[in-house]
């Protein structure tokens, strides 16, 4: 897997917009720059089955258009029969060897950490990158769990894990560049980009921050 793609890694489902169409919110924050995007159609407000096929399909065509990865979150079933480049599970998922045996080997398999224990075990059960959070304080996702700060980054590199890893939660351009510095391959977000007044110049903005920093 090219860690290059983690760099900016823009994660939205349709509650995450404030109201906005999220093709549109997707359409600028493609033509911002991120460098891959997750579609994670989770919590309060969630689209029901069949819009959420509907928004998957018409999310990964745009994604298509710029070449950028469109990753799905937790629903392998869809990722495998939307094609798409990769899917995203978390500790109350099925383990990555898993999901691995389930999914053609073209697709990347990203795996939600938090401690060192489940970073190993990511590693040996075949994840092909971490998502390491909550970095920060986060109000979007209603269940995150007390924040792993730098600290959390450092110690995963320290203790010699060479996984690409991508930071996650509380992330903004005030804090983007200090995530990578601390050893992460790029850092992954969601209102940042999809709440921003503009998103285009909201991804712009992140992007050309962290092409001038790399932490390893
Ligand atoms: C999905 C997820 N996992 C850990 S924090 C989080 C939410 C990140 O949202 P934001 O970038 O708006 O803090
Ligand atoms: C809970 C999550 C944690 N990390 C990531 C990613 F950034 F993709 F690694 N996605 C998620 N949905
Ligand atoms: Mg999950």
């Amino acid at each position: 897997m090219e860690k290059q793609m983690l760099k900016l890694y823009f994660i939205m489902g349709s509650n995450n917009t404030g109201g906005r169409e999220p093709e549109q919110v997707l359409q600028e924050a493609l033509q911002g720059g991120i460098t891959c995007f997750q579609f994670r159609e989770k919590g309060k407000g969630a689209l029901p089955e069949e819009e959420k096929w509907k928004l998957g399909r018409k999310l990964k065509a745009k994604c298509a258009e710029f070449h950028v990865p469109f990753i799905v979150n937790d629903d392998v079933d869809m990722a495998i029969r939307l094609e798409a480049d990769g899917i995203h599970i978390g500790q109350e998922d099925d383990p990555a060897s898993k999901v691995k045996e389930r999914c053609p080997s073209r697709m990347v398999i990203g795996v939600s950490v938090r401690t060192i224990e489940e970073a190993h075990q990511a590693a040996a059960d075949g994840a092909d990158y971490l998502g390491v959070g909550p970095m920060f304080a986060t109000d979007t996702k209603e269940d995150a769990k007390a924040p792993v700060g730098l600290e959390g980054i450092r110690r995963l590199r320290a203790e010699g894990i060479t996984l690409p890893i991508v930071g996650i939660g509380g992330i903004d351009v005030s804090n983007a560049a200090e995530i990578v510095e601390a050893g992460a391959d790029g850092v992954s977000l969601i209102s940042a980009i999809s709440l921003a007044d503009a998103p285009e110049e909201a991804a712009r903005n992140l992007r050309s921050r962290l092409d001038g920093v790399s932490g390893r």
